[in-house]
């Protein structure tokens, strides 16, 4: 959470002339704010929106370049995991001191509420392995502004497609 990924995501989009989507946007365009529907439904109930969302958003990306944000935790999702392994996965990696500032001012992320720092490394203690697992590109975001990390996303991406062609050569 707070790393980047829908800002990042966006720049990348942008960058490259690709669909973005960003699903926790299509979560609140249909359902109301996160904040509401963890309040009102629950975080189980969330994360099977989140889930569905998902796939609606691979499924629609079929043939499409698109870049596509997830929250935080969509990935914790089994099945989740199995649909975004057709994907190129992008892990920000990020530090609670990058971020801290970010969300200190922390507003609509209910799973912050409170102490927000604590609550904030934990998760990332749990999650990191997953992370790490799924990633076919790690990008180190703690320095640098969006734009910057854009181009740098950019880069490894025409990277990673150039060694490909090489071995399939
Ligand atoms: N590299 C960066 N430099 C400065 N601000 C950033 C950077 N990356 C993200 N931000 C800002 O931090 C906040 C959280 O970013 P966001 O993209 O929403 O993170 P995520 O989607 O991972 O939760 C936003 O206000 C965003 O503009
Ligand atoms: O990490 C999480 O469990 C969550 C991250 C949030 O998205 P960002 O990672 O874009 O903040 C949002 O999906 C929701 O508040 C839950
Ligand atoms: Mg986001």
């Amino acid at each position: 959470m707070a790393v980047g990924k829908s800002a990042i995501g966006q720049q990348l989009a942008q960058q490259l002339g690709a669909r973005f989507v960003d699903t926790d946007a299509v979560i609140v365009a249909g359902h109301g704010s996160i904040a509401d529907i963890f309040a009102g439904r629950g975080e189980h109930a969330f994360r099977e929106i989140e889930a569905r969302t998902v796939a609606d958003a691979v499924e629609e990306a079929e043939g499409t370049p698109t870049v596509i944000s997830l929250g935080g935790g969509a990935v914790l999702d089994s099945g989740t995991q199995q649909l975004i392994s057709r994907c190129i996965v992008v892990y920000l990696e990020c530090d609670a001191e990058t971020v801290v500032d970010r969300i200190a001012r922390n507003s609509g992320r209910p799973l912050l509420a409170g102490d927000a720092m604590g609550r904030w490394t934990a998760m990332f203690a749990t999650r990191r392995p997953v992370y790490e697992r799924l990633a076919d590109i790690t990008l180190d975001v703690r320095h640098g502004s969006v734009p910057e990390l854009g181009g740098r996303l950019e880069a490894a991406l025409r990277n990673r497609a150039a060694a490909k062609q090489e071995v399939e050569k």
